[in-house]
């Protein structure tokens, strides 16, 4: 790709340090308060980069991690969360089902704290902020979507991975293209990129918040004739007012591209998205305490995200003995639970003596297969079945612990 992005208001041309090196082919993470950037070529480019620089008096930083970030000494461990938007309040929400509080007294607070973590604040940002922020250095864990981590973190290195599917802000970044005129009958990428429409001359234009992720995805993808404008929000216009052939942008229900006439096509999806628990690996490794406040993080999170998917389920079932019952539990194929079916006598008194007739069972059940798990119960004696949720599983270490510290060389 031959062009560049660039702010169309100069004024608020972000510092030479946060241009990439003349070799880079974007302005990425996007400009602060840019409002809309149009595609110029290469050599206009440059030449608006050196005037650019010439009249912005003062460097801004915009959070990108210089080469060496030095971990400044702080006596709290300090989590990002979204400020504002859709995410915000479900973080929040997950946090509190995993008994972790914050108390924030206005929302216009940007800072609060979590009773039950008193080395840990919690500061609130947008999100390409907290990924930024996390980058230099400013905040050592973050809650964003990986969406936002893979366009503002651009496979940073310091950034880790530390939970990758916290339930919540399930989207996908994905092209779409109008379901009229010449695109009527296009419904791939391949098909899209092999459209004699386009040329040097007449690119394809595609507008796109994402412009790290946008242009690599066409680049990876071998399409050649494509230009990218940018906006902050509503780019599903963009096709009908003319301005761009196709969007790039995240896509949950499909509402919004419907609502749009716009259409998805198959290869079109760049990445998909949820929220994740993200850390700094220079604050993971450097900043005393932050290693254990998230390893208690990640372990109230995996209890809570791992039995929200689950029922607990109780029956009882007559038998002759505990193994016999745990022989027909076990001869059904969604009743194994965790580990095994936990079998216990139900004691009872028959003409003064005591005695086994019944067995209890008790069973975790994926919530998706409760029905089918009831009806194989049934199939073997099963009867009263109980059915309640299931609040936390303590496995005796989290998965994701073990991977964290060989990710961290620990
Ligand atoms: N339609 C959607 N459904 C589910 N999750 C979404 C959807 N759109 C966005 N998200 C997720 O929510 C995150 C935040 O989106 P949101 O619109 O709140 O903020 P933003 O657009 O990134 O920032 P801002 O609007 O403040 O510039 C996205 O990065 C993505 O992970
Ligand atoms: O598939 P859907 O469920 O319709 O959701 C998709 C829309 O959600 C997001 O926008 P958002 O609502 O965050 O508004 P924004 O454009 O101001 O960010 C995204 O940018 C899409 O426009
Ligand atoms: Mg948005």
């Amino acid at each position: 790709m031959s062009l560049l992005l660039l702010p169309t208001n100069l004024q608020q041309c972000p510092s030479p340090s946060t241009f990439p090196s003349p070799s880079s082919t974007l302005l990425s993470p996007s400009p602060p308060s840019t409002v809309f950037s149009v595609v110029v070529p290469r050599r206009r480019c440059l030449r608006l980069v050196s005037s650019c620089v010439s009249t912005v008096p003062t460097s801004v930083s915009n959070g990108s991690a210089p080469a060496s970030v030095v971990v400044v000494e702080r006596e709290q461990i300090r989590l990002g969360l979204p400020s504002k938007g859709r995410m915000a309040a479900d973080a929040i929400d997950l946090l509190k089902d995993c008994q972790l509080f914050v108390k924030q007294v206005n929302p216009r607070q940007y800072v609060a704290q979590i009773p039950q973590l008193p080395n840990t604040e919690v500061w609130f940002q947008r999100p390409k902020d907290i990924v930024r922020k996390l980058l230099s250095g400013d905040l050592d864990l973050g809650i964003v979507g990986l969406d936002t981590l893979s366009e503002y973190g651009q496979e940073n290195e310091d950034l880790i991975i530390v939970h990758e599917a916290l339930n919540f802000g399930d989207c996908h970044l994905s092209i779409a293209i109008p379901n009229y005129g010449i695109f009527e009958n296009i419904n791939s990428l391949k098909e899209l990129a092999q459209m004699p429409q386009w040329s040097e001359e007449r690119p394809l234009r595609l507008a796109t918040g994402f412009t790290y992720l946008g242009p690599k995805f066409m680049k990876e993808n071998g399409i050649k004739h494509v230009t990218f404008s940018t906006a902050d929000g509503a780019l599903e216009a963009a096709p009908a007012m003319g301005i761009a052939d196709a969007i790039l942008d995240l896509v949950s229900s499909g509402t919004t591209l419907k609502e749009n006439n716009l259409k998805e096509i198959e290869g079109g999806v760049v990445l998909e998205s949820q929220a994740a628990l993200v850390a700094s690996r220079r604050a993971l490794t450097e900043r005393k305490g932050a290693l254990n406040t998230v390893h208690e993080i990640l372990e109230r999170l995996e209890a809570h995200l791992k039995a929200d998917g689950q029922f607990t389920v109780v029956a009882n079932m007559r038998g002759n003995s505990a193994e016999e019952v745990a022989e027909r539990v076990l001869s059904q194929p969604s009743l194994s639970g965790l580990q095994g079916p936990t079998i216990s006598p139900v004691y009872c008194t028959k003409d003064g003596k005591v005695s086994v007739d019944y067995y209890a069972i008790v069973i975790c059940v994926p919530k998706k297969a409760l029905y089918d798990s009831v009806k194989q119960l049934r199939a073997v004696g099963g009867s009263g079945v109980l059915v309640s949720p299931l609040t936390y599983i303590f496995d005796e270490d989290t998965p994701r612990w073990g991977q964290l510290l060989r990710n961290l060389g620990i």
